[in-house]
């Protein structure tokens, strides 16, 4: 992979993927699981949706002390984005989640579900794309702008997960990273939530650090 093929701000030490890539305990049943359309999979990555770095989105060290990400990365809208747009594809390390693999895999901040009932989930720590720079809005902006949806890619023809501006009307205009009426505009931080439990665990977390 060349050089232009890599977003700017990448990191020199982590692969970029420009698809997402499959553990090799991934079973041929769980493979052929994701290789199944169902009717309510209505998100869409196009057949046509080039490969490699999206132009609609940059990566951006954070530099602004009162931001909680601070002397980390964040994505931001390379141009405006509408409500309900498909952002772009969310990448990294296809894995079980069934035992044994749940119980060898210690499960990262960039792990999301790609199929409970599969029982497959998709880890961009150690690999990814643009998407495993998105922070959660809190502390950032007042409601997430993005959310993370199941969808599938018909360039595959397997599930997969994407990230998408989220529709009008759904809670969308935090001033504060510079959306209008709508959608996420030039410049503004791309957030999403990255739920209650996620940061109920990390609090647990701290918690017993604070303890030993
Ligand atoms: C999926 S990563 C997001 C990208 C990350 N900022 C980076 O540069 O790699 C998740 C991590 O970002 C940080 N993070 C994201 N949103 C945050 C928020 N609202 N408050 C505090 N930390 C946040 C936390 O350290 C979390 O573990």
């Amino acid at each position: 992979m060349g050089k232009d093929r890599i977003p700017q701000n990448w990191p020199s030490s982590m692969p970029y993927l420009s698809q997402p890539s499959f553990a090799p305990h991934i079973t041929r049943t769980q493979k052929d699981a994701l290789r199944i359309r169902s009717p309510d999979l209505t998100a869409i990555i196009p057949s046509n949706l080039p490969r490699g770095p999206c132009s609609l989105v940059k990566i951006i060290p954070i530099a602004e002390p009162s931001h909680p990400a601070h002397g980390q990365a964040g994505l931001f809208a390379a141009r405006h984005l509408e409500p309900g747009t498909l952002i772009l594809p969310y990448y990294g390390l296809v894995h079980s989640s069934l035992p044994p693999h749940s119980i060898a895999h210690d499960k990262s901040d960039y792990d999301l579900w790609l199929n409970r009932e599969v029982g497959v989930a998709v880890d961009a720590e150690k690999a990814g794309n643009e998407a495993r720079f998105i922070n959660d809005y809190r502390g950032v902006g007042e409601r997430p702008n993005a959310e993370f949806r199941q969808c599938w890619d018909a360039r595959s023809g397997q599930q997969c997960m994407g990230v998408y501006v989220l529709p009008a009307g759904k809670k969308n205009t935090p001033a504060k990273v510079g959306a209008g009426a709508g959608g996420i505009a030039k410049g503004g931080e791309i957030l999403v939530s990255y739920g209650k439990g996620f940061w109920s665990k990390r609090r647990e977390e701290q918690d017993a650090a604070n303890r030993a």
